[in-house]
């Protein structure tokens, strides 16, 4: 185990190279993992799991079969329905979204065998239990690896060797063997260092950042300062250029390659002291919906919005609308030609 200080604090994490393959391979040698949800994660994880050398297999319904053929999947063989390959598994990956895990646990619970590792990419299930009625029994592990990015990035790193980060914790350990179960699967999916947490601290972090600064905020902010830069006479193309563009390719780059002050330290002098005395202006304005944001994470306001919404059978064609109404907007069909003439795009 790896001891890293993070800005002071020191953590232990695991790392690829301490927890290689090889042991990951050997620990599952005599497990059948089942990914229950062949979706965003459950694609991802399962293919990298696959190509790995475990023995995978993926229980989906109509919703993502054919999917999961035409990526090799064979039915009868390592594609049946949910509660079919969950039974047939020693460690059952519950990735159907959080709304089908609540719908399906009445079936999925008869499936589970004393002794079965069930493992989560969020807490949400167990810690919101009184609202999604997930309780497992007591006779089996418990366990959590969550990929920090989207699935469709956990196969594309993969592919690319980058490799993702996740977190991991154990809610049970029936078996004593919980943690190492954990370790492997986390490796196997391929994740290049694991940070530990737990399923509270794991569901509470991340619907606060994908509503904060991941995703809400961060797309929020950028109609904003959109707005104002239509309102007050720029083009269309100006606006994006400034506020989307830049950021996604120089300025955020910079911030991902070695941080904050490198991205600062390659700007004008002019940019660097407006926005540094900007900043903790930006900050104090938006702490406050931050904090409501949290507290709406913490009492499961959050939690009962998603799974009310979830239950809407118009709920994927609104969603649909939703997105439409983004992809058609000024913004974002500048955005569209802004990234069409980009230099590399434009050589193809
Ligand atoms: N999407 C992502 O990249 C990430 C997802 N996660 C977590 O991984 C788990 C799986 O999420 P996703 O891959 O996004 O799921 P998803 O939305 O892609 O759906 C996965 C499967 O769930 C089933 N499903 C979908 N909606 C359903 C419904 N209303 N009722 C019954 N079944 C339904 C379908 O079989 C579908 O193939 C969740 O716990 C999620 O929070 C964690 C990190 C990132
Ligand atoms: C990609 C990810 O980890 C998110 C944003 O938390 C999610 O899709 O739930
Ligand atoms: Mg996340
Ligand atoms: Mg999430």
């Amino acid at each position: 185990m790896a001891k890293i200080d993070f800005g002071g604090v020191v953590e232990e994490v695991i790392t690829a190279e301490e927890f290689t393959l090889e042991k990951a391979r050997q620990v599952l040698k005599n497990e059948v993992v089942a990914v229950v949800g062949y979706g965003i994660q459950g694609r991802g994880q399962s293919l990298n799991m696959r190509d790995n050398g475990i023995n995978v297999l993926v229980g989906e319904g109509p919703y993502a079969w054919d999917q999961a053929v035409a990526d090799g999947f064979v039915p009868g063989e390592t594609l049946f329905s949910p509660e079919e390959a969950a039974k047939r598994a020693t460690i059952i990956q519950y990735l159907l979204s959080d709304a089908g895990q609540k719908e399906m646990w009445p079936v999925m619970k008869e499936c589970l065998q004393p002794g079965n590792a069930l493992y989560f990419s969020h807490g949400f299930s167990i810690v919101y239990k009184e609202q999604t009625g997930v309780i497992p029994p007591a006779d089996i592990d418990v366990i959590l690896v969550a990929p920090k990015g989207s699935g469709r990035t956990v196969r594309t790193n993969f592919l690319d060797g980058s490799g993702i980060n996740s977190s991991y914790g154990v809610f049970q350990d029936a078996t004593g063997k919980a943690r190492e179960r954990t370790l492997a699967v986390g490796i196997a999916i391929g994740s290049g260092y694991l940070f530990p947490t737990t399923f509270e601290q794991e569901v509470y972090s991340d619907l606060t950042g994908e509503r904060g600064v991941l995703m809400g905020c961060l797309a929020g902010v950028m109609e904003a300062q959109y707005n104002v830069l239509r309102k007050n006479g720029h083009t269309p193309s100006e606006a994006f250029n400034e506020t989307v563009e830049e950021l996604t390719q120089s300025l955020i780059r910079l911030v991902a390659e070695n941080g904050m002050d490198w991205m600062y330290a390659n700007c004008s002098i002019t940019a660097q002291r407006g926005a540094l005395d900007w900043k903790d202006r930006f900050r104090d304005a938006v702490v406050p919906v931050f904090d409501s944001l949290y507290e709406s994470v913490k009492t499961g306001k959050e939690t009962q919005i998603v799974l009310d919404a979830s239950k809407d059978p118009n709920y994927r064609d609104k969603l649909q609308k939703e997105l439409e109404v983004i992809h058609n907007s000024e913004m974002w069909k500048a955005g569209a030609a802004v990234r069409d003439l980009r230099p590399e795009r434009r050589k193809k």
